[in-house]
Formats: C-alpha cells, sequence, structure tokens
C-alpha cells in the first residue's frame, strides 16, 4: 500500500499529522530486500476471481462470527505495535475505528497504551502476545488482557528472532522514543520488561500456555501445513496464516500462497485467518475464497491512523467494506461462505 508521504502528510486535513520519516519507515518496512513484503501484494494481483452468474444472489450478508463474537465483515486489524508513533490518539484511536465499525482489533503486546485503556472503547479487543520464556510474567500479561474484557490470545509464532529492518537499521531506530512505553509488558510491580523473544520455544510452551488459559489460542505466522496439523494436535483454536507482513524472513512464501495447503491440512476443525498484503476488497474475496475465515489488515490500518486519527482508521475499515460488498455482488456471492476455490485462477 502506498505510504503517506508528500502531500499525504499535509497538515490541513482533520486530524492530520505529519509522520515522521524514521517512524513511516518503521511502519513501512520489512526484512531484507523487502521481497516477501512486496510479494504478499503481488501474490493477491496475480489472482483472479472467476465469478459466477445468475445465482440469485441478493443483497449481500458479509456478518462473521469468530468464537462467539458477532463481527460485521470478515476483515480484522492485524496487531500492530507502536500507535502512538503513527497519531496522538493511538492503540485507543484505532479502536475506536474497530468498535464503530463491528469488528475485532487484535492489541499488540508492543502496544503504547494499557489493554484497559484501550478496552474502555468497547471494542472488541484479541490480545498478541509473543511468547514470554519467564511463564509467570506471561500468565501476569494473559491475565491481565482476560481482566480488560479480551476474548481471545493471539500468540505470535513467527519470531524465534527479531527480523533484520535495513531501513531501521539505516535509521539507527532501535526502540521507543523517550515518553513512550510498551505499557502491557509492565510486571506485578510495575516494572517495565523487554519483549523477549527466544529460539529455544517448542510446542511444550503452547501446551503450558494452552492448559493456564480458557481464552481461545490462535497462533499467527503459520505457513507450512505440518504446523497447522501440529496446531490443531496440541489444541490451538485457530490459525493465522501470516508471514509478519514480510518483516521477519525475507523469502518466506507469499501468504495467500501458503493459505490452501494450510487449508486442507486443517480440514475445517478450527478456522483458518490470512494476513499479509490485503489491500482491497478482491484481496479479501479471494482469501475467502481459498478458505479463510476472515483477513487481518495491518499497515492499511496505520496509514489511516497516522493520516486521520480514529476517523482515518474508519475511511480504511468502511472502504474495504464497501470493496468487499460490492466484489462479492459481482462474484455472484451473497456470504462469504457462498464462494468456492474454484472461483479463484
Ligand atoms: C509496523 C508493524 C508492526 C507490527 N507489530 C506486530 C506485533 O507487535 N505483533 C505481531 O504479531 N505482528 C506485528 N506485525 C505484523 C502484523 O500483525 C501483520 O502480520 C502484518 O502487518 C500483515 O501484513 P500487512 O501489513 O501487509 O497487512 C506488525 C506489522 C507492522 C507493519
Ligand atoms: C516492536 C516489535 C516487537 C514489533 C514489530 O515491529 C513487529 O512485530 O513487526
Amino acid at each position: 500500500m502506498t505510504e503517506p508521504d508528500g502531500a499525504a502528510n499535509r497538515a490541513d486535513l482533520p486530524g492530520r499529522v505529519a509522520l515522521n520519516p524514521v517512524h513511516r519507515d518503521f511502519f513501512a518496512g520489512g526484512a531484507g530486500e523487502e521481497r516477501t513484503l512486496r510479494r504478499n501484494e503481488e501474490a493477491f494481483a496475480q489472482r483472479w476471481i472467476v465469478p459466477r452468474v445468475l445465482r440469485g444472489a441478493g443483497a449481500r450478508d458479509l456478518r462473521t462470527t469468530l468464537f462467539g463474537t458477532d463481527l460485521t465483515m470478515p476483515v480484522l486489524i492485524a496487531p500492530t505495535a507502536f500507535h502512538r508513533l503513527a497519531h496522538p490518539a493511538g492503540e485507543v484511536g484505532t479502536a475506536r475505528a474497530a468498535a464503530a465499525a463491528g469488528t475485532i482489533m487484535v492489541l499488540s503486546m508492543a502496544a503504547t497504551q494499557p489493554v484497559e485503556d484501550v478496552a474502555a472503547t468497547g471494542a472488541h479487543l484479541w490480545m498478541q502476545v509473543y511468547p514470554q520464556p519467564d511463564e509467570d510474567f506471561q500468565r501476569h500479561v494473559v491475565k491481565r488482557a482476560g481482566a480488560a474484557g479480551c476474548r481471545a490470545l493471539v500468540v505470535t509464532v513467527d519470531s524465534p528472532v527479531l527480523g533484520r529492518r535495513e531501513r531501521d537499521r539505516r535509521h539507527g531506530f532501535r526502540d521507543l522514543p523517550a515518553g513512550f512505553a510498551c505499557e502491557n509488558m509492565r510486571d506485578a510491580d510495575g516494572r517495565l520488561r523487554d519483549i523477549a523473544m527466544d529460539p529455544a520455544l517448542s510446542w511444550e510452551h503452547i501446551d503450558r500456555l494452552r492448559a493456564s488459559t480458557g481464552l481461545p489460542i490462535l497462533l499467527k505466522g503459520i505457513l507450512h501445513p505440518q504446523d497447522a496439523r501440529l496446531a490443531v494436535e496440541h489444541g490451538v483454536d485457530g490459525l493465522i496464516v501470516s508471514n509478519h507482513g514480510g518483516r521477519q524472513l525475507d523469502g518466506a512464501l507469499a501468504t495467500v500462497d501458503a493459505l490452501p495447503a494450510v487449508v486442507r491440512a486443517v480440514d475445517n476443525r478450527i478456522p483458518v485467518l490470512l494476513d499479509g498484503g490485503v489491500r482491497r476488497g478482491a484481496d479479501v474475496v479471494v482469501a475467502l475464497a481459498l478458505g479463510a475465515t476472515a483477513v487481518l489488515v495491518g499497515r492499511p490500518v496505520i496509514w489511516g491512523l497516522a493520516a486521520g486519527g480514529p476517523g482515518g482508521v474508519r475511511d480504511v475499515l468502511e472502504t474495504l467494506r464497501d470493496e468487499l460488498d460490492h466484489t462479492l455482488a459481482l462474484a455472484g456471492a451473497r456470504r462469504p461462505a457462498d464462494l468456492s476455490a474454484d472461483q479463484v485462477a
């Protein structure tokens, strides 16, 4: 998606705040040569919808239910770090837009505002966590998220180490500036912890997490069908096919290319979601037709927030809703479930 710059950073639009170029590169960038970042969008551009006709489909119904939560559309907000660097309204602003649009926001473990404040918007929230090797601390974070009202846990499993983001390296951008903190990384005494990434973690960690919480658990960052099967065996409730928006393993498979094999491996036992490169209603239709229950969007939400605060995020979500509705109509479907894989070439 085109990054806001130049004219898009004009200060004369409501709620618009010029984005610091270092922060813009943090949001926009990917790992290495950014091959996977580009490929996520290209892979959607190379999928073609085969419409069905004369099906009497009538008015569309985009409603979707995930783990008992009713959504107005199958488009969710992916967890992304540091929203206060995009706009002073921060994660609370993004959550206001999610509440207004009737969808779920996945709150990043690297959010710059406390989960309690974000939940106070009334938005449906899921909490994203990087599995923490200090499991007492992890249980504390999970308990706090549950107490605040988060309805599911999204465990990001594609980050045994942090990706090499060359834009950040060039800028020397390593951490949040003074005055900002990852507010959900406080321990029981209020002290801030760093987010740990640990290449030694294994399925046993997921088993213990599974045993420690009644919240539904989704694994985010699954690309291999065998990992999808293992996730089902380990009692996971949902999967997010994701390569972290090309920010972790550069050279990783594009998500829409990975989706069909994961969907086959899961065989309808749990919902499969997808993120990475979803920019248009047609992309949503392709992912749904290939078996995704819903999709998530990352950078488009950040650009909306930077451009117009909560109203900007709302515009992004409503544009996706309109495009999805329109594309479904043209594809001959009333509901997402009417789409089938033979409608994608
Ligand atoms: C600026 C930025 C920060 C991100 N932070 C997180 C994060 O804290 N946790 C996480 O699991 N994924 C994170 N992601 C990955 C997103 O959840 C998602 O997988 C990705 O952005 C989807 O691709 P898209 O941006 O092409 O829509 C981040 C992505 C971006 C762009
Ligand atoms: C601060 C990081 C842990 C979050 C991030 O940039 C990412 O997950 O891509």
